[in-house]
């Protein structure tokens, strides 16, 4: 007989995939839905995603599905599509489990909205949750030990519901309630993680790389506060322990594709090969639209949206390195 699992995961690439593997772990069942009909047959058969996290070998007790009805049985839905189609995937569903947890790293372009908005506008029945820290996928697949914000729109009672649903040994939330915040760390440090990658690519060493980090926090702080975030989030997992992650390693496609643009790649071009998401590229021109609209500076996170649009690199370095000199504490 077949019974329904009390967990699911909405998005099959590298992090839904690394998230299910992790909530299977200890034998319980999860449920997974992909996007692409052969990676379906490829996990119910083969217990492999080989489009998106081909090191890990999966869990049997993880079972796919491409329908999005048997996503809305459950009881707590992790959602890790791309930013960018969040929303139209969450719009296929027939109706909403009471909790989503969202676990998606950007801002939706041409509306500005965070997930979470995106999320209740979709689900307004569903207490929405947000999932984020420094958390590559092939190291949760891996079992190593990782800490994560959860930070829940519903309070200490949502809390009290999902967290036993995801903490694993190895896997360990970290409760808030600042879902402003949570998504705010994650979304940011995307395209600041470009800008690290851009200035490795350059060659121009780990002091400019430790600056960038420092001052792009201070960006992602002002940012956040603009919007309702609480600095001590941002302090947390969800905002600094992520942009440290990921401004630091070419694990991170983010850092990668800032790299190739530093090393002299077109843009167009590195962004039409990819299969996998850079989602600092998708959220980087409505980051700069939105901080403009709230009277934020935010110089790095509009170097990295020039270099995107095809201004070399180098130039626009130069141009961040030459503006005037200033007091730290402003922007
Ligand atoms: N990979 C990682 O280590 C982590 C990723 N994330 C976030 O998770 C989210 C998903 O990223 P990954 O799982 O890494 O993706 P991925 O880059 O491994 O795979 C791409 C995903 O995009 C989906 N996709 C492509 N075109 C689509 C469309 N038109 N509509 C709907 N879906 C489409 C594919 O089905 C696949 O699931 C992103 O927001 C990312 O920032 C967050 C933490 C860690
Ligand atoms: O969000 C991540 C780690 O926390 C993954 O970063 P990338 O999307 O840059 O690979």
């Amino acid at each position: 007989m077949s019974t329904t699992p009390a967990i699911g995961v909405l998005g099959a690439g590298a992090w839904g995939t690394a998230l299910a593997q992790m909530l299977a772990s200890d034998g319980r069942e999860v449920r997974l839905w992909a996007r692409e009909q052969d990676l379906v047959a490829e996990i119910n058969s083969a217990h492999r995603n080989s489009l998106f996290l081909p090191s890990a070998s999966l869990a049997p007790t993880i079972r796919a599905t491409g329908d999005l009805a048997e996503m809305a049985e459950l009881e707590v839905l992790l959602v890790v599509t791309p930013a960018q189609h969040m929303a139209a995937v969450l719009g296929g569903m027939p109706s909403y489990p009471r909790d989503l947890v969202l676990c998606s790293k950007g801002i939706e372009a041409g509306t500005g909205r965070l997930m979470n908005h995106a999320a209740r506008d979709v689900a307004p029945g569903s207490d929405i949750a947000v999932l984020a820290g420094p958390t590559f996928a092939h190291e949760v697949a891996g079992g190593l030990p990782t800490a994560v914000t959860l930070a829940c729109g519903g309070g200490r009672a949502q809390w009290e519901r999902i967290a036993p649903h995801i903490a694993r040994p190895a896997f360990r939330p970290y409760y808030s309630d600042d879902v402003t915040g949570a998504e705010i760390g994650g979304a940011v440090k995307n395209v600041l993680a470009i800008a690290c990658g851009v200035v490795d690519g350059l060659g121009l060493g780990q002091n400019a790389r430790a600056a960038l980090i420092a001052r792009g926090y201070a960006e992602m702080l002002r940012f956040g506060e603009a919007l309702g975030a609480e600095r001590d989030t941002l302090a947390g997992l969800c905002g600094l322990g992520d942009l440290v992650l990921t401004c630091s390693s070419t694990s991170s496609r983010n850092f990668s594709l800032g790299k190739a643009l530093g090393e002299g790649g077109d843009p167009v071009a590195l962004m039409a090969d990819r299969r996998t998401v850079a989602e600092g590229a998708h959220t980087a021109p409505v980051l700069a639209e939105l901080a403009d609209g709230h009277g934020v500076a935010m110089p790095i996170v509009g170097s990295v949206l020039r270099i995107l649009q095809g201004d070399p690199a180098k130039a626009v370095v130069a141009e961040l390195l030459s503006r005037p000199l200033t007091a730290e504490s402003d922007a």
